[in-house]
């Protein structure tokens, strides 16, 4: 082939651009308030899914309680090290720690002392950090159901959470019960979600910018 021949965007700021056009052109907007819609949006553009806004759920005020929290220096409290990766470090207002401890070496066996995942076990290191902090859960149902019997169990409330975990099992339920809950959060409903979703999510509350 001619590699002359092979038309495609290069510009990066053109692509974002012509992106955001298209979600905004194609997803039902509306319903949202205009903050959850920004988020929205930059959702979208990481998984290329439209129709995402059916099955957004969340809070009233949950990007406003997460964006102040980031605003206080709260930090980011991430079930799995690929949402941590995908937060850009450079959007986050108050330089705010980004922490997963699912490779912490006491992990293992917390999660034989209490009978679940790895992924589980990691938010009982979380201790006082989950205070007024951002949870970003994008890959672990039972690391949502976890966080739930935590505060359940008299753990400090984060600020906000926003819950993306992906998957057949467990995923939809764990979305459930924290929409059903108090805490201020946003939600996909279903099946779909993950790391990459959820990252967005946060890269949009953590900065105005597009
Ligand atoms: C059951 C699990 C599911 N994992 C999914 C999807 C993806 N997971 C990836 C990777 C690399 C990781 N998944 C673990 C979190 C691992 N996945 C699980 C667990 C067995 C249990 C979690 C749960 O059900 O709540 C979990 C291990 C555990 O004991 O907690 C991971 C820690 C495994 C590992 O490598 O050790 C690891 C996360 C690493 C990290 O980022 O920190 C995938 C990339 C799949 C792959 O490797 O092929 C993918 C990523 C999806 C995403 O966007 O995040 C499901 C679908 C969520 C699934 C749970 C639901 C289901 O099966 O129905």
């Amino acid at each position: 082939m001619d590699p002359a021949a092979i038309e495609y965007v290069r510009d990066g700021a053109e692509i974002y651009r012509r992106s955001f056009a298209t979600i905004r052109a194609e997803a039902d907007l509306a319903g949202l308030p205009a903050d959850v819609a920004r988020v929205a949006v930059r959702m979208i553009h990481a998984c290329g899914m439209t129709d995402l806004v059916r099955d957004l759920d969340h809070a009233p005020g949950v990007v406003e309680a997460a964006r102040e929290a980031l605003l206080r220096g709260a930090p980011i409290l991430c079930d799995a090290k690929m949402v941590a990766a995908g937060i850009t470090r450079r959007r986050l207002p108050a330089d705010n720690e980004v922490v997963c401890t699912l490779d912490d070496p006491r992990v293992p066996s917390i999660a034989d002392l209490i009978g679940n995942t790895r992924s589980a076990a990691a938010l009982d290191l979380w201790g006082d950090r989950l205070d007024g902090a951002v949870v970003a859960i994008g890959n672990a149902p039972t690391a949502l159901f976890r966080l739930l019997e935590l505060v359940a169990l008299g753990a400090p409330p984060p600020a906000a959470v926003i819950g993306v975990p992906v998957g057949f099992i467990g995923a939809a339920e764990s979305k459930e019960a924290l929409a059903a809950s108090d805490l201020p959060h946003l939600v996909v409903r279903g099946r779909r979600g993950g790391s990459a979703m959820t990252a967005a999510a946060v890269n949009a509350i953590a900065s105005e910018e597009e």
